[in-house]
Protein backbone atom coordinates (compact mmCIF):
# COMPACT_ATOMS: atom_id res chain seq x y z
CA UNK A 1 0.00 0.00 0.00
CA UNK A 2 1.06 3.79 -0.83
CA UNK A 3 -0.36 4.88 2.16
CA UNK A 4 0.83 8.48 2.82
CA UNK A 5 -1.63 8.80 5.91
CA UNK A 6 -1.66 5.85 7.32
CA UNK A 7 2.48 5.44 8.13
CA UNK A 8 2.09 8.70 9.85
CA UNK A 9 3.01 9.33 13.78
CA UNK A 10 0.46 8.09 15.55
CA UNK A 11 0.21 8.93 19.64
CA UNK A 12 -2.24 7.31 21.45
CA UNK A 13 -5.10 9.00 23.48
CA UNK A 14 -8.48 7.50 25.77
CA UNK A 15 -12.39 8.07 24.05
CA UNK A 16 -14.37 9.81 26.15
CA UNK A 17 -16.98 7.90 25.18
CA UNK A 18 -15.78 3.87 25.94
CA UNK A 19 -12.49 4.51 28.05
CA UNK A 20 -10.49 2.27 25.50
CA UNK A 21 -7.55 3.69 23.86
CA UNK A 22 -8.10 5.80 20.13
CA UNK A 23 -5.22 6.90 18.43
CA UNK A 24 -4.51 10.50 16.94
CA UNK A 25 -2.38 10.94 13.62
CA UNK A 26 -0.57 14.30 14.97
CA UNK A 27 0.19 15.04 11.41
CA UNK A 28 -3.24 15.42 9.89
CA UNK A 29 -4.52 16.50 13.40
CA UNK A 30 -7.41 13.52 13.15
CA UNK A 31 -8.15 10.72 15.38
CA UNK A 32 -8.42 7.51 14.65
CA UNK A 33 -12.27 5.77 14.06
CA UNK A 34 -11.04 2.16 12.22
CA UNK A 35 -7.98 0.59 12.10
CA UNK A 36 -7.82 -2.16 9.78
CA UNK A 37 -4.59 -4.51 9.57
CA UNK A 38 -4.40 -7.04 7.26
CA UNK A 39 -7.21 -7.94 5.86
CA UNK A 40 -8.35 -10.46 4.23
CA UNK A 41 -11.10 -12.20 2.82
CA UNK A 42 -12.76 -14.99 0.82
CA UNK A 43 -16.10 -16.23 -0.74
CA UNK A 44 -15.47 -19.98 -0.57
CA UNK A 45 -12.20 -20.27 -2.50
CA UNK A 46 -12.16 -17.04 -4.22
CA UNK A 47 -10.12 -14.48 -2.27
CA UNK A 48 -11.63 -11.18 -2.66
CA UNK A 49 -9.42 -8.60 -0.51
CA UNK A 50 -5.37 -8.91 -0.36
CA UNK A 51 -4.18 -7.71 3.10
CA UNK A 52 -5.80 -4.47 3.19
CA UNK A 53 -4.61 -1.74 5.68
CA UNK A 54 -6.09 1.08 6.08
CA UNK A 55 -6.66 4.20 9.34
CA UNK A 56 -9.74 6.05 8.77
CA UNK A 57 -10.63 9.16 10.46
CA UNK A 58 -12.97 10.19 12.51
CA UNK A 59 -15.04 13.40 11.81
CA UNK A 60 -13.80 12.70 7.63
CA UNK A 61 -15.49 10.98 4.48
CA UNK A 62 -13.39 8.44 3.19
CA UNK A 63 -14.54 7.35 -0.18
CA UNK A 64 -13.58 3.84 -1.72
CA UNK A 65 -13.01 4.30 -5.03
CA UNK A 66 -11.73 1.49 -8.14
CA UNK A 67 -12.90 -0.61 -10.56
CA UNK A 68 -16.18 -2.71 -10.68
CA UNK A 69 -15.36 -6.19 -8.35
CA UNK A 70 -12.22 -4.83 -6.90
CA UNK A 71 -13.74 -5.29 -3.48
CA UNK A 72 -14.70 -1.74 -2.23
CA UNK A 73 -18.84 -3.26 -0.92
CA UNK A 74 -16.77 -6.18 0.43
CA UNK A 75 -14.60 -4.47 2.39
CA UNK A 76 -17.24 -1.45 3.26
CA UNK A 77 -19.36 -4.60 4.80
CA UNK A 78 -16.50 -5.71 6.71
CA UNK A 79 -16.68 -2.63 8.91
CA UNK A 80 -20.00 -3.93 10.58
CA UNK A 81 -19.57 -7.28 10.01
CA UNK A 82 -22.58 -7.69 7.31
CA UNK A 83 -20.42 -10.20 5.46
CA UNK A 84 -21.29 -12.71 8.98
CA UNK A 85 -24.88 -12.82 6.89
CA UNK A 86 -22.88 -14.15 3.95
CA UNK A 87 -22.82 -18.05 3.59
CA UNK A 88 -18.93 -19.50 3.15
CA UNK A 89 -17.16 -16.26 4.37
CA UNK A 90 -13.58 -16.23 5.86
CA UNK A 91 -11.59 -13.42 7.55
CA UNK A 92 -8.67 -13.10 8.13
CA UNK A 93 -6.76 -9.84 9.58
CA UNK A 94 -8.17 -7.22 12.06
CA UNK A 95 -10.70 -4.08 12.23
CA UNK A 96 -10.14 -2.12 15.22
CA UNK A 97 -12.91 0.55 16.91
CA UNK A 98 -11.63 1.94 20.63
CA UNK A 99 -8.56 -0.93 20.43
CA UNK A 100 -11.31 -3.58 19.78
CA UNK A 101 -11.46 -6.17 16.81
CA UNK A 102 -14.98 -6.21 15.66
CA UNK A 103 -14.42 -9.57 14.62
CA UNK A 104 -13.58 -11.19 18.15
CA UNK A 105 -16.30 -13.64 19.25
CA UNK A 106 -17.69 -11.70 22.10
CA UNK A 107 -18.28 -8.35 20.07
CA UNK A 108 -22.24 -7.76 19.93
CA UNK A 109 -22.85 -7.42 16.80
CA UNK A 110 -26.29 -5.49 17.15
CA UNK A 111 -24.79 -2.73 19.37
CA UNK A 112 -21.72 -3.14 16.50
CA UNK A 113 -24.68 -2.31 13.96
CA UNK A 114 -25.75 0.58 16.02
CA UNK A 115 -22.28 2.04 16.38
CA UNK A 116 -21.64 1.59 12.42
CA UNK A 117 -25.12 2.17 10.56
CA UNK A 118 -25.30 1.74 6.68
CA UNK A 119 -27.32 3.16 3.85
CA UNK A 120 -27.23 1.43 0.75
CA UNK A 121 -27.57 2.00 -3.41
CA UNK A 122 -30.73 1.87 -3.58
CA UNK A 123 -33.15 3.80 -0.93
CA UNK A 124 -35.32 1.02 1.09
CA UNK A 125 -37.05 2.21 3.88
CA UNK A 126 -39.21 -0.21 5.75
CA UNK A 127 -43.04 -0.47 4.83
CA UNK A 128 -44.04 1.48 7.76
CA UNK A 129 -44.72 5.27 8.28
CA UNK A 130 -42.11 8.14 8.05
CA UNK A 131 -41.99 8.61 11.67
CA UNK A 132 -41.74 4.71 12.33
CA UNK A 133 -39.09 4.24 10.01
CA UNK A 134 -36.94 6.33 12.37
CA UNK A 135 -38.66 5.96 15.67
CA UNK A 136 -37.85 2.17 15.62
CA UNK A 137 -34.46 1.48 15.71
CA UNK A 138 -33.95 3.81 18.99
CA UNK A 139 -36.89 1.93 20.61
CA UNK A 140 -35.49 -1.50 19.96
CA UNK A 141 -31.89 -0.26 21.86
CA UNK A 142 -33.58 1.61 24.14
CA UNK A 143 -32.74 4.72 23.39
CA UNK A 144 -35.95 6.41 23.94
CA UNK A 145 -38.63 5.47 26.26
CA UNK A 146 -41.22 8.64 26.60
CA UNK A 147 -43.33 9.48 24.00
CA UNK A 148 -42.16 13.08 24.29
CA UNK A 149 -38.04 12.17 23.54
CA UNK A 150 -39.22 9.90 21.25
CA UNK A 151 -40.64 12.47 19.08
CA UNK A 152 -38.00 14.94 19.42
CA UNK A 153 -35.86 12.45 18.46
CA UNK A 154 -37.77 11.96 15.17
CA UNK A 155 -37.73 15.32 14.36
CA UNK A 156 -34.05 16.08 15.12
CA UNK A 157 -33.16 13.05 13.20
CA UNK A 158 -35.32 14.37 10.05
CA UNK A 159 -34.01 17.62 10.20
CA UNK A 160 -29.93 16.81 10.39
CA UNK A 161 -30.78 14.46 7.26
CA UNK A 162 -32.44 17.69 5.69
CA UNK A 163 -35.90 15.82 5.09
CA UNK A 164 -38.25 17.50 8.16
CA UNK A 165 -39.29 20.24 6.22
CA UNK A 166 -40.71 18.22 3.20
CA UNK A 167 -42.54 15.52 5.73
CA UNK A 168 -43.36 17.72 8.92
CA UNK A 169 -46.85 17.22 8.19
CA UNK A 170 -47.28 13.63 6.79
CA UNK A 171 -44.92 12.11 9.45
CA UNK A 172 -47.79 8.92 9.15
CA UNK A 173 -47.60 8.52 5.84
CA UNK A 174 -45.96 5.35 4.47
CA UNK A 175 -41.83 6.09 3.71
CA UNK A 176 -42.53 4.62 0.58
CA UNK A 177 -44.89 7.40 -0.82
CA UNK A 178 -41.47 9.18 -0.98
CA UNK A 179 -39.84 10.16 -4.08
CA UNK A 180 -36.22 8.18 -4.72
CA UNK A 181 -33.94 11.49 -3.11
CA UNK A 182 -36.61 11.52 -0.20
CA UNK A 183 -36.40 7.93 0.67
CA UNK A 184 -32.60 8.03 0.55
CA UNK A 185 -32.40 10.92 2.87
CA UNK A 186 -35.37 8.96 5.24
CA UNK A 187 -32.82 5.89 5.11
CA UNK A 188 -29.73 8.75 6.32
CA UNK A 189 -31.91 9.24 8.91
CA UNK A 190 -33.06 6.23 9.65
CA UNK A 191 -28.95 5.44 9.70
CA UNK A 192 -28.34 8.51 12.65
CA UNK A 193 -31.26 8.40 14.87
CA UNK A 194 -29.20 5.53 16.63
CA UNK A 195 -26.32 8.06 17.07
CA UNK A 196 -23.66 5.95 15.37
CA UNK A 197 -19.87 6.56 15.43
CA UNK A 198 -19.76 5.83 11.57
CA UNK A 199 -21.74 5.62 8.97
CA UNK A 200 -21.29 3.06 5.68
CA UNK A 201 -22.52 4.64 1.82
CA UNK A 202 -22.81 2.21 -0.43
CA UNK A 203 -22.94 3.90 -4.01
CA UNK A 204 -25.90 6.16 -1.87
CA UNK A 205 -26.28 8.31 -5.06
CA UNK A 206 -26.28 6.08 -8.08
CA UNK A 207 -30.44 5.47 -8.18
CA UNK A 208 -30.62 9.68 -8.00
CA UNK A 209 -31.21 11.97 -10.23
CA UNK A 210 -28.70 15.01 -10.30
CA UNK A 211 -30.48 17.58 -8.06
CA UNK A 212 -30.69 14.58 -5.44
CA UNK A 213 -27.34 13.54 -5.32
CA UNK A 214 -26.53 17.27 -5.10
CA UNK A 215 -29.10 17.48 -2.20
CA UNK A 216 -27.32 14.08 -0.95
CA UNK A 217 -23.52 15.71 -1.13
CA UNK A 218 -24.24 18.71 0.67
CA UNK A 219 -25.50 16.59 3.51
CA UNK A 220 -22.61 14.25 3.68
CA UNK A 221 -20.55 17.77 4.09
CA UNK A 222 -23.02 18.58 7.17
CA UNK A 223 -23.27 15.25 8.80
CA UNK A 224 -19.21 14.85 8.86
CA UNK A 225 -19.31 17.10 11.61
CA UNK A 226 -20.71 14.96 14.03
CA UNK A 227 -20.72 11.59 12.19
CA UNK A 228 -17.82 9.51 10.09
CA UNK A 229 -18.40 8.53 6.85
CA UNK A 230 -17.32 6.08 4.36
CA UNK A 231 -18.61 6.07 1.23
CA UNK A 232 -18.63 3.74 -1.69
CA UNK A 233 -18.46 5.86 -5.04
CA UNK A 234 -18.17 4.89 -8.83
CA UNK A 235 -18.62 8.81 -9.79
CA UNK A 236 -15.11 10.92 -9.38
CA UNK A 237 -16.43 13.87 -9.50
CA UNK A 238 -18.27 13.17 -6.49
CA UNK A 239 -15.23 11.46 -3.95
CA UNK A 240 -13.26 14.45 -5.52
CA UNK A 241 -16.15 16.65 -4.28
CA UNK A 242 -17.40 15.28 -0.80
CA UNK A 243 -14.06 12.89 0.21
CA UNK A 244 -11.32 14.20 2.60
CA UNK A 245 -9.67 10.65 2.25
CA UNK A 246 -9.70 8.43 -0.85
CA UNK A 247 -8.59 4.83 -0.89
CA UNK A 248 -8.33 3.44 -4.71
CA UNK A 249 -9.01 -0.41 -4.83
CA UNK A 250 -8.12 -2.99 -7.40
CA UNK A 251 -8.26 -6.36 -7.49
CA UNK A 252 -9.14 -6.93 -3.78
CA UNK A 253 -6.00 -4.25 -2.65
CA UNK A 254 -5.51 -0.97 -1.98
CA UNK A 255 -3.28 0.30 -4.13
CA UNK A 256 -2.98 3.96 -3.12
CA UNK A 257 -4.37 5.88 -0.48
CA UNK A 258 -4.18 9.31 0.15
CA UNK A 259 -6.20 12.93 0.83
CA UNK A 260 -8.48 13.53 -1.93
CA UNK A 261 -6.30 16.68 -3.08
CA UNK A 262 -3.24 14.61 -3.54
CA UNK A 263 -5.39 11.61 -4.52
CA UNK A 264 -6.41 13.66 -7.66
CA UNK A 265 -3.77 16.34 -7.98
CA UNK A 266 -0.80 14.12 -8.31
CA UNK A 267 -2.10 10.57 -7.65
CA UNK A 268 1.21 8.34 -6.59
CA UNK A 269 0.58 5.65 -8.71
CA UNK A 270 0.07 4.71 -12.16
CA UNK A 271 -2.74 2.40 -11.74
CA UNK A 272 -4.48 5.51 -9.42
CA UNK A 273 -3.94 7.81 -12.14
CA UNK A 274 -4.87 6.10 -15.03
CA UNK A 275 -7.92 4.96 -13.12
CA UNK A 276 -8.73 8.59 -11.84
CA UNK A 277 -8.71 9.78 -15.72
CA UNK A 278 -10.47 7.60 -16.74
CA UNK A 279 -7.82 4.83 -18.95
CA UNK A 280 -9.58 2.29 -17.51
CA UNK A 281 -12.51 0.99 -15.16
N1 LIG B 1 -21.92 -12.64 -1.96
C1 LIG B 1 -20.86 -12.94 -2.72
N2 LIG B 1 -20.55 -14.22 -2.99
C2 LIG B 1 -19.49 -14.55 -3.76
N3 LIG B 1 -18.66 -13.63 -4.33
C3 LIG B 1 -18.93 -12.35 -4.11
C4 LIG B 1 -20.04 -11.91 -3.31
N4 LIG B 1 -20.05 -10.55 -3.27
C5 LIG B 1 -19.00 -10.15 -4.02
N5 LIG B 1 -18.34 -11.21 -4.53
C6 LIG B 1 -17.14 -11.18 -5.39
O1 LIG B 1 -16.12 -10.48 -4.68
C7 LIG B 1 -15.44 -9.58 -5.55
C8 LIG B 1 -15.59 -8.16 -5.02
O2 LIG B 1 -16.95 -7.76 -5.15
P1 LIG B 1 -17.49 -6.38 -4.56
O3 LIG B 1 -18.97 -6.37 -4.78
O4 LIG B 1 -16.98 -6.20 -3.22
O5 LIG B 1 -16.78 -5.34 -5.52
P2 LIG B 1 -17.09 -3.81 -5.78
O6 LIG B 1 -15.78 -3.14 -5.99
O7 LIG B 1 -17.96 -3.28 -4.72
O8 LIG B 1 -17.90 -3.89 -7.16
P3 LIG B 1 -18.99 -2.86 -7.79
O9 LIG B 1 -18.29 -1.57 -7.96
O10 LIG B 1 -19.34 -3.50 -9.10
O11 LIG B 1 -20.14 -2.81 -6.84
C9 LIG B 1 -16.03 -9.80 -6.94
O12 LIG B 1 -15.22 -10.74 -7.62
C10 LIG B 1 -17.40 -10.37 -6.65
O13 LIG B 1 -17.83 -11.21 -7.70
Amino acid sequence: MNSQVAEREMTSMTSQRTGQPVTRNEQVGHDLSVRVRDLSLWYGEHQALHNVNIDIYQKNVTALIGPSGCGKSTFLRCLNRMNDLIRNVRIQGRVEMDGRDVNEPKMDEVALRRRVGMVFQKPNPFPKSIFENVAYAPRMHDLVSRKADQDELVERSLRDAGLWEEVKDKLHQPGTSLSGGQQQRLCIARAIAVQPDVILMDEPTSALDPISTATIEDLMDKLKKQFTIVTVTHNMQQAARVADYTAFFHLGEIIEYNDTKTMFSNPHTKKAEDYITGRFG
